[in-house]
């Protein structure tokens, strides 16, 4: 079973008001934004990686959703699995440092030990909450938090910084030796905190991109009701990317995403990638003409690898 197979059929399932159908980064609950994000060995990481960059991009990837929602961060729970204490400690140092650097507390969590051989399991739960509010109503806290369905027909596809850096560096990691600002961009993606709540309150729909830029704004065209059609040739690549279709299916970037009416002027660096129109589904285009999709549009799990063109997860 793929991963968006499980999710549709967990979507069948009585769904939290907050859940946001399951078509979200986050839920909103009970005034909280809340998200999770888990790190396997071997599928998000590799045994190689020092601990302490997988305690950021545990870190970092959960910051990253409420980043996406323009959300302040509250706090972080944390589920551990003990295997050697050098990497534990290791771990610790760089669980700190992260947390440091953008002034995060852990709330709790809990911490468990593995079988002999076992690779590790990671697991964050980010709690969040509605940047500029005051304590109050959900309906207020959710109305500041953008949701990935509120793309409408006319608007621009933008996306924050640059795409592909991490795939270059996932490559770079496995090769043992290349660019460094490019491995940083896989071990250590920066949240975009500061440019989602500079964006939330302008923007109609929003998410970060996590498992590629093509499937991300597939699934955000698919929760919106809307086509959405991505000018490949105005995707932006960081120094040493050149390949622009495989830098927007490689994912890991932590980027936002965003739909913005036309004419938008963004408060923070962006690119305009694409545009909404009325209709399904995602359509290329590089330098105006028609490219036919690629058979993968970004990670998904289950698929031995990389995923398929499915947006419904
Ligand atoms: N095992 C699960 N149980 C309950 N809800 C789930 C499960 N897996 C995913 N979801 C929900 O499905 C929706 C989409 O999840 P998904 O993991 O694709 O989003 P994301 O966290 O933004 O992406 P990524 O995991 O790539 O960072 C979210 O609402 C999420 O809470
Ligand atoms: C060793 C190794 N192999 C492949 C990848 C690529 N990768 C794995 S999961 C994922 C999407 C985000 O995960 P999720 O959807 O679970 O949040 C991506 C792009 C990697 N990071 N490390
Ligand atoms: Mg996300």
């Amino acid at each position: 079973m793929t991963e968006s197979d499980f999710i549709a059929r967990l979507r069948t399932l009585p769904l939290h008001p907050g859940a946001r159908g399951l078509a979200d980064d986050v839920a909103v609950v009970g005034g909280l934004i809340v998200t999770s994000d888990t790190l396997v060995e071997g599928v998000h990481f590799l045994p190689g990686d020092p601990a302490a960059d997988v305690a950021w991009k545990l870190v970092a990837t959960n910051l990253s959703d409420l980043a996406a929602k323009g959300a302040a961060v509250e706090g972080v729970m944390l589920n551990y699995p003990l295997r050697d204490a050098d990497w534990d400690a290791a771990f610790l140092d760089g669980l700190a440092a992260v947390l440091g650097a953008y002034d995060v507390a852990l709330i709790g969590g809990d911490t468990v030990s593995l079988p002999a051989g076992a690779p590790r399991v990671l697991t964050l739960t980010a709690f969040g909450t509605a940047f500029g509010t005051a304590f109050g109503t959900e309906f207020g806290r959710d109305a500041r938090a953008p949701a990935r369905s509120g793309a409408r027909v006319g608007d621009a596809l933008w996306v924050t910084g640059t795409i592909g850096g991490a795939g270059a560096g996932l490559a770079i990691a496995r090769a043992g030796t290349g660019d460094a600002a490019l491995l940083a961009r896989y071990r250590r993606p920066v949240p975009r905190l500061a440019e989602g709540r500079a964006l939330a309150p302008l923007v109609h729909a929003m998410m970060d991109v996590s498992d590629g830029l093509l499937i991300d704004a597939a699934r955000m065209a698919a929760a919106s009701g809307v086509a959405v059609t991505v000018a490949l040739d105005a995707v932006p690549l960081p120094a040493g990317v050149d390949d622009a279709l495989a830098a927007a299916t490689a994912g890991d970037d932590y980027e936002l995403l965003f739909a913005a009416p036309p004419g938008f002027v963004p408060p923070v660096p962006a690119t305009r990638v694409g545009a909404f129109a009325a209709g399904e589904g995602l359509a290329l285009t590089r330098d105006g003409a028609a490219v036919p999709l690629p058979r993968q549009l970004g990670f998904q799990h289950g698929l031995s690898g990389m995923g398929c063109a499915d947006p419904r997860a």
